[in-house]
């Protein structure tokens, strides 16, 4: 059943970086239980918006309430080559719960737990700058699961993933929902977005288009 109240509310939102605006007033909500993929053309704002959803950046009209624990992977992080941190360390960076660190105990259960999941824990000890593209992406994606987020807000998960990886993001994502998370993804990919509970599509700034529009304005 999914939660009557929304996890996420986004009201006449508007965004700018220069004088033109990029996000002209959206509005919907989002609910958990469900994924949502932001769909739309390269520029369309998705990523902006998927930032002010994580409260990294604000809106300069309108506002986004969010209930809950909220975890942001990024696409594609630069990685500084003199880092000197393996994938586990890098997932164990995810279990800070509502600005509280899990127990040692549990800390560890949630990084080995997460990187089985997304099929990186024999690779797990290679610093993060010796592994490729697609097997840091999946560290990243251990590190957004990791503390079991209310809220998970992911930018193009599967790009540059293998056939089976983008297959297992999927699955993942559909886990996340079943035990009641609110997934947010950007994505270009069709199969993605047919497989989305709702789909988002931005266009000149506005939703251009909802499916599953029972919840979205
Ligand atoms: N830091 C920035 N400063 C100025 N303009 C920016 C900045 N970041 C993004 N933009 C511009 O804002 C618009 C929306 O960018 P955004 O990255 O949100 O789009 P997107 O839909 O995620 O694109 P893509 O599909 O290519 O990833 C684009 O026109 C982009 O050039």
């Amino acid at each position: 059943m999914t939660d009557p109240s929304p996890s996420i509310a986004v009201r006449d939102v508007h965004f700018a970086y220069t004088a033109t605006p990029v996000l002209r007033g959206l509005s919907f909500d989002l609910f958990p239980g469900a994924v949502t993929a932001i769909a739309g053309a390269n520029g369309s704002g998705k990523s902006t918006l998927l930032e002010l959803i994580a409260d990294v950046r604000a809106p300069q009209n309108g506002a986004i309430t969010r209930r809950g624990d909220v975890s942001l992977v990024l696409q594609r992080p630069d990685v500084p080559q003199t880092l000197p941190v393996t994938g586990r360390d890098t997932v164990a960076m995810g279990t800070w719960k509502r600005g509280r660190r899990m127990s040692s105990t549990d800390r560890s259960a949630a990084v080995e737990r997460a990187l089985r999941r997304v099929g990186m824990d024999a690779l797990a000890d290679r610093p993060l700058t010796t592994l490729s593209g697609g097997q840091r992406q999946r560290i990243f994606v251990a590190q957004g699961i990791a503390r079991d987020p209310d809220i998970l807000l992911l930018d193009e998960p599967s790009a540059g993933l293998d056939t089976a990886s983008v297959a297992r993001t999927q699955e993942i994502l559909r886990e996340e929902a079943a035990r009641g998370a609110t997934v947010v993804c950007v994505t270009h990919d069709d199969d993605a977005i047919g497989a989305a509970d709702r789909v988002i599509r931005l266009e000149h700034g506005r939703v251009a288009a909802a499916r599953a529009v029972a919840d979205l304005r």
